[in-house]
């Protein structure tokens, strides 16, 4: 549904992105969509009485018959019971083992060294006595830890799938389906909690999120929109019910055969219900032959958004504090992540939302491997929950919320609302939320998102616990889009990645969507791909402009001004960047580098006279960025500004320097005389215009300098302030001087404000 909602609005060369995703993620072999649902295909789960249980991955390559690679296992050190197992078994916990009894028909609950209780407990039960660190644990525990597995009245969807992807040679794909639909009668319903650890000791060395879906991608989180549901009951969860909920974004098991496809279905239809129809779904599912809808990343940001806080780029901060929130059972019931755009304000959200359940005992979490990780990296959890503020504007939405809200969790710790883009909400919604804070069970978190913390109310910015997420630094972003483009296979430059990264303002959603397009045009990732995409010209071709300009090569820098505006260069991205060009030479960062156009710019242009030109040209593209704003013609200023700076204009200051210190500017506003000096001694012209400050370093004569002294003191006498009066008289001097003709004769001596400013060379105005 995610996918159909979008496909109106994609550009074409995003719609391109998606499909080259999908391909690219198919695989050859078994033409199955992700990696992830290779492996549950082949994945086979083995129980050994010493080694606690183990899945095995068979090599996707092996059915392909090319190398006939033997199987590939891992003991992924994931503990716990399955329904079928033996009763009795030893639990091997990583440092030694525990003895086990498993209750009848018991799924993956289960608990250690916890009373044997199974009950539900709130938040701080379950911070204060169960959540120790894993050492502490394991010797308090291990000598005489039982862990008691409370009984599910039925199985749970884990189990379930876990009993699906243990195919066996024997097991005709029939009978799997059978045995889906068999265990899926009484989904979650009834099921009673668990708080205990089952994924202890994990030890697994690769990701931790290796094996589970990257659903917790946007792209794997379907988004659940009934539009009519207003009831958010979650006895209403399940199946043959289809989600009768208003969420957003709510993560769903997007490779699961179990998900109705809801383009092809209603969400609650009779047919779902029907066993046949799930048999049937399932048969296609097995057989590969219907791909579930959103099972391909559209996007590269989809791809690679962060699923454990130490993939979370740039934000060590707020990903230490939110663990060690965690760690130390510090939970509060309200969140608020601010910050700009695309610096993983919504990632990190899932990924707390996610730790926050983790079952397991290490101190990083989530841990992507037990339980509760499982069914939340597989969009399945029933108590992670995104909602769209727009809707919950509306009373009934936001009653249905509070009623799901104080409904227990269905099967974790935590329930957790996660509401991205919390500005959206109108008053009413916002005191509803605040005003049920302290009624709502403990076990109640909400993280609301927004870019935009100036729109969210004081109230409900005094009640929250505030985590910025600041801008990510260009260095990380480009260490990201390095790590991306090794994994995708791109070749690439460095030098384009950290260009991109300096063209995304800190966001890494903008640098991959840029890598994304980039990947597109061809196979490597270079400056000039990048130039051509962004639509700027490269350093290169503007020091070649600007040596043509300064060398006052008129027809050929109209030539190549020409050819660079016939490239769909923007006139005002050129006339920025030239500026910025400027600056760079002038900050002596052109020397850097190695390129032969560099080379030939510095050696042509390093005399006083160039430094100077380039200064004057400076202030001409300033000039000509305020025309731009005026003019629709922007080409024709742009040309215009470029032969100024080749024109003879400001070297013919230069050569004037020694006589001239006085000069009579027209001006829209009237006839103005501007002297200028600066503190240093040496003195500016400074010709007034209406909107713009020119002054020309020039060489003055020394009764200019005297009459300005004197003016200087004059005026400084009528400061009646002693103190100020000081300062003046110590500090400034008079940098100009602007004598209107019409009013000369009358012109006070006041101190404005402008005259101040004048005499601290800040900005000279007129003074009049
Ligand atoms: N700090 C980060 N670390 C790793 N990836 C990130 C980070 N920030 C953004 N990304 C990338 O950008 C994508 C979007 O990030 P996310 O949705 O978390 O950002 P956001 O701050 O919530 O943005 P918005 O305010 O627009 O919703 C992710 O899928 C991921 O690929
Ligand atoms: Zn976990």
């Amino acid at each position: 549904m995610d996918g159909r909602r979008h496909s109106v609005d994609l550009p074409i060369s995003r719609t391109l992105v998606a499909l080259r995703r999908v391909r690219s993620l198919r695989d050859p072999s078994t033409n199955s969509m992700s990696k992830f649902s290779a492996l549950v295909d082949t994945g086979n789960w083995e129980i050994d009485s010493s080694k606690g249980i183990s899945l095995q991955f068979k090599n996707d390559r092996q059915e392909g018959g090319s190398d006939g690679d033997a199987l590939r296992s891992k003991n992924l050190g994931f503990y716990g019971l399955r329904e079928d197992c033996v009763d009795d078994f030893e639990l091997n916990c990583g440092m030694g083992k525990s003895k086990l009894n498993s209750g009848k028909n018991t799924g993956w609950v289960g608990k250690t060294g916890l009373p044997s209780k199974t009950k539900q407990v709130d938040g701080s039960d379950y911070c204060a006595s169960n959540y120790k660190p894993l050492s502490e644990r394991y010797f308090d525990d291990h000598e005489d830890t039982e862990l008691d597995l409370a009984c599910t009245p039925s199985s749970n969807r884990f189990e379930d799938l876990d009993k699906y992807t243990e195919p066996t040679v024997e097991s005709s794909r029939a009978e799997q389906a059978d045995h889906i639909i068999s265990t899926q009668k009484f989904p979650y319903k009834n099921q009673v909690k668990s708080f205990g650890v089952v994924g202890d000791g994990v030890s697994c060395e690769a990701s931790p999120h290796a094996s589970v879906s990257d659903a917790i991608s946007g792209h794997s989180a379907p988004l659940l929109e009934n539009e009519e549901v207003d009831d958010v009951d979650d006895s209403h969860y399940g199946l043959g019910h289809g989600i009768s909920c208003c969420w957003l974004r709510t993560p769903k098991f997007r490779e699961s055969y179990l998900s109705y496809d809801a383009e092809e279905h209603p969400l609650v239809s009779g047919d779902v219900d029907s066993p046949a129809f799930y048999k049937k779904r399932i048969l296609k599912h097995i057989n590969n032959e219907i791909t579930p809808y959103s099972e391909a990343p559209r996007c590269l940001s989809e791809k690679f958004r962060p699923k454990s806080f130490s993939e979370l780029v740039g934000q060590n901060v707020v990903a230490r504090s939110l663990l060690g929130a965690i760690s130390k059972g510090k939970i509060t019931s309200f969140y608020l992540f601010h910050g700009p755009r695309g610096t993983g304000k919504t990632s990190a959200s899932r990924i707390f939302a996610a730790a926050l359940n983790c079952l397991s005992m290490e101190e990083h979490k989530p841990c992507g491997l037990c339980r509760e990780c499982v069914l939340f990296f597989s969009g399945r959890s029933m108590d992670v929950k995104e909602v769209d503020s727009v809707r919950i504007n509306r009373i009934t939405r936001v009653r249905s919320l509070f009623k799901s809200a104080a409904n227990p969790p269905v099967s974790s710790r935590f329930k957790v609302f996660i509401i991205d883009e919390c500005q959206l909400l109108r008053g009413e919604t916002w005191a509803a939320v605040l005003n049920s804070l302290d009624s709502l069970s403990q076990h109640v978190i909400f993280v609301m998102i927004t870019p935009d913390l100036d729109s969210v109310p004081r109230s409900a910015l005094s009640r929250s616990q505030r985590y910025h997420f600041p801008k990510i630094k260009d260095l990380d972003i480009a260490n990201r889009l390095e790590k991306i483009c090794t994994q995708e296979g791109l070749d690439f430059d460095q030098a384009a990645l950290n260009f991109i990264a300096s063209k995304s303002n800190g966001s890494l959603r903008d640098a991959e969507m840029i890598l994304d397009q980039l990947s597109l045009l061809g196979k490597k990732i270079t400056m000039a791909l990048a130039y051509e995409l962004i639509g700027i010209v490269s350093d290169d071709d503007l020091l070649d402009l600007l040596d043509l300009a300064l060398s006052s090569d008129t027809s050929n820098m109209v030539i190549r001004a020409r050819e660079l505006m016939r490239s769909r260069i923007d006139p005002m991205q050129l006339i920025i960047q030239l500026a910025n060009l400027i600056m760079d030479i002038l900050a002596g960062k052109c020397q850097e580098g190695s390129s032969e156009v560099r080379r030939k710019f510095s050696t042509n242009h390093n005399s006083e006279v160039d430094i100077q030109k380039l200064r004057h040209g400076l202030k001409i593209l300033s000039e000509t960025e305020k025309q731009f704003r005026l003019s629709k013609n922007q080409t024709t200023w742009l040309t215009v500004a470029l032969l100024r700076l080749s024109s003879t204009e400001s070297s013919s200051l230069d050569s004037n320097d020694s006589n001239l210190c006085l000069k009579r500017a027209q001006d829209q506003d009237g006839d103005f005389c501007t002297l200028s000096a600066t503190g240093d001694g040496s003195k500016h012209l400074v010709t007034s215009s209406s909107d713009d400050y020119k002054p020309h370093k020039l060489g003055i004569q020394d009764d200019c300098k005297g009459e300005l002294e004197s003016i200087w003191k004059r005026t400084t006498d009528l400061c009646q302030s002693e103190s100020l009066k000081n300062f003046l008289k110590k500090q400034g001097n008079l940098s100009s001087l602007c004598v209107n003709q019409e009013c000369s004769g009358s012109h006070t001596h006041s101190l404005t404000m402008e005259v101040i400013q004048a005499i601290l060379n800040t900005r000279p105005r007129r003074l009049l």
